[in-house]
């Protein structure tokens, strides 16, 4: 029987395609500063599929933080759409767009945004219970995340008196509150010291490969690069298409 023949008729057993997680279209963001007006995005389309883990690099004021605000929704664009997990976001109303951002995005900002007269469990417990999650559960599952950030001891801390780097794992702790399937990150391991760092890398990357997460993070820690599936590269408010590669070419490019 002809090889071509076997070939055809074999089953397709290659798994379903899942739609992907994250996808924006000719998104536009134009800031405006009374008179003057600055165009931080010009036309970015991307798609992230489910369970992968992107970071975005580019230089400093080229559009990072904006394309990852719009794309949680913190920020409505000036153009284009986005849709997160098959829904359509832009366009949403403000209580519909919070509630989906609540159930199924974790933030991990710089600034952290702790409560200052809760505890770190307290803060994390917080995040539960706008999640629905309550009581003792809340607590247990509190203790649970703060363990994973390796922060067990620090309990019952107030935010004053937490390292910075102790904070921004407090901050990691309440973005997992609940299992998010998208996390949205910039610079999660900036204060943290290489160990810490490592860690908070390894925890990113099990949610993704093991729990189905999506990770969207904007960082400059040449270690994340390592574990992200691919780097896309903005340089003033564009995707540079030459340097956007998988983390392996990445690293080759950033060689050469
Ligand atoms: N609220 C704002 N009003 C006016 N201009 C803004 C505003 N926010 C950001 N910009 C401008 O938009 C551009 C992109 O800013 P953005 O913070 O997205 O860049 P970035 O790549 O994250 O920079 P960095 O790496 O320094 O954090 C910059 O030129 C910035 O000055």
């Amino acid at each position: 029987m002809p090889v071509s023949f076997m070939t055809e008729t074999q089953p397709d057993r290659s798994p379903p395609a899942s739609p992907p997680a994250i996808v924006a279209q000719n998104l536009q963001m134009t800031y405006q500063a009374g008179e003057q007006k600055f165009q931080a995005l010009k036309g970015i389309d991307l798609e992230i599929l489910s369970g992968d883990i992107e970071l975005l690099m580019g230089p400093s004021g080229s559009g990072k933080t904006t394309l990852l605000s719009i794309l949680g929704g913190i920020l409505t664009p000036t153009a284009g759409r986005v849709s997160l997990l098959g829904q359509e976001i832009t366009g949403l109303s403000r209580p519909k767009l919070s509630k989906f951002r609540l159930q199924q995005i974790g933030f991990i900002f710089q600034g952290f945004n702790l409560f200052p007269a809760l505890s770190a469990a307290e803060n994390v417990e917080a995040a539960l219970n706008l999640k629905g999650v309550r009581g003792k559960a809340a607590k247990e599952e509190s203790r649970r995340l703060l363990d994973q950030v390796g922060l067990s001891d620090k309990e019952r801390n107030l935010p004053r008196d937490l390292s910075g780097g102790q904070k921004q794992r407090v901050a990691i702790a309440r973005a997992l509150a609940a299992n998010p399937r998208l996390i949205f990150a910039d610079e999660p391991t900036a204060a943290l010291d290489s160990q810490r760092g490592r860690a908070i890398i390894e925890l990113l990357r099990k949610l993704a490969k093991e729990e189905g997460c999506t990770v969207l993070m904007v960082s400059h820690d040449p270690r994340i690069i390592d574990v992200a599936d691919r780097v896309v590269y903005l340089e003033d408010g564009m995707i540079t298409p030459a340097l956007n590669s998988t983390a392996h070419e990445q690293s080759s490019v950033k060689m050469a």
